[in-house]
């Protein structure tokens, strides 16, 4: 018997990231919206915790117990008193290292498939408490939809999105870790003051209204100069898909994924193609938003 649960990869529309706090990490108004490129995590009864993956980028996956879906599933284990010998089989499609979650993603599809085969049902709240554990990111691969996260981005409120937005993502020839980003943008704010980070009221009226103009006129990512800093060659990405008519350009996260929002599925084709001949990026891909959280499939 095995149970497979699909999870989605992220962009972050709004990123304010405040002062590093006192435990190393930052405030964040964290304005996330889950967009369609998916890992699929199957867990299977097995002699002993194993993980192994499939995908592009597989071979930048560690298979030990740092991997977060196996973190998950020791995590769940100990809390529920159940075997966490398992088989966590991940058929990776989001990109390794690129901003787009895609760790927190195996981490919460982990906890939903060990939740689902292991019988327990465990109350949404015990679950993403769990996820908050985890990792700042993975209470949002569970629900997915769009989501405020306050906090360390781990603290959810649902978001209302009243209709489809197009996407393009350009992937990096290289990751970018995340804990150097927030490094750098410690290092890029030395000296100044950082403001409490706020979600943007006209950004939230954007998404709840479905209005790609007036979100490409809103989104933000207060981490994208320390990215930039890090890995100047993004900017030569940017300027490609803006070229090509992007109404929005920026860096997903701590990157280095770049994400172009557009206004249908046309000119997503034509934003992708111009991408993908501009030699900036390593691949090219296109998606919808908003998708689901993990699912059971
Ligand atoms: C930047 C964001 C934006 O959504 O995502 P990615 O672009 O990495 O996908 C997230 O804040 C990443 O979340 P996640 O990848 O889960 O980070 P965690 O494992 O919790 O933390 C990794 C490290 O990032 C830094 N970190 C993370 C979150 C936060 N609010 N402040 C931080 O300073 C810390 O150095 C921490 O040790
Ligand atoms: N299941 C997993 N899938 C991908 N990376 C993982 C996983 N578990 C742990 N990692 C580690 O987390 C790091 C960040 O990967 P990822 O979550 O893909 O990127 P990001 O945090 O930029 O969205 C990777 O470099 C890898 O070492």
């Amino acid at each position: 018997m095995s149970v497979t649960v699909r999870v989605p990869a992220k962009v972050n529309v709004q990123l304010a990231v405040g002062a590093a706090r006192a435990d190393g990490f930052h405030d964040l108004a964290n304005v996330f919206l889950a967009v369609g490129l998916y890992d699929e995590i199957t867990v299977t009864p097995a002699d002993a915790l194993r993980v192994t993956c499939e995908g592009p980028d597989a071979a930048q996956v560690p298979l030990d117990r740092t991997n977060l879906a196996a973190r998950a599933a020791l995590a769940l284990a100990e809390r529920y008193d159940r075997d966490p010998r398992v088989h966590l089989h991940i058929a990776k499609d989001i990109p390794v290292a690129g901003g787009m979650a895609g760790g927190s993603a195996d981490g919460a599809g982990a906890l939903l498939a060990c939740d689902t085969l292991w019988g327990i049902g465990a109350p949404r709240g015990e679950l993403l408490d769990i996820c908050a554990e985890l990792g700042s990111d993975v209470p949002f691969s569970l629900v997915g939809g769009a989501a405020l996260g306050t906090g360390r981005g781990e603290k959810l409120t649902p978001l209302e999105v009243g209709g489809t937005f197009h996407w393009v993502f350009a992937m990096a020839e290289r990751g970018l870790s995340t804990p150097a980003v927030f490094r750098e943008f410690d290092r890029l704010a030395e000296g100044r003051d950082i403001p409490e980070p706020v979600a943007s009221e006209a950004l939230l009226d954007a998404l709840a209204a479905g209005d790609p103009d007036a979100l490409a006129a809103t989104v933000s990512n207060d981490l994208q100069p320390a990215a930039l800093s890090l890995f100047p060659e993004l900017a030569d990405t940017l300027a490609a898909g803006r070229g090509a008519g992007a109404l929005a350009a920026l860096v997903s996260g701590s990157g280095p994924t770049t994400a172009f929002l557009v206004r249908d599925p046309g000119s997503a084709e034509s934003v992708a193609e111009a991408l993908r001949v501009s030699g900036t990026c390593r691949t090219v891909r296109v998606a919808t938003a908003p998708a689901a959280g993990a699912t059971v499939l």
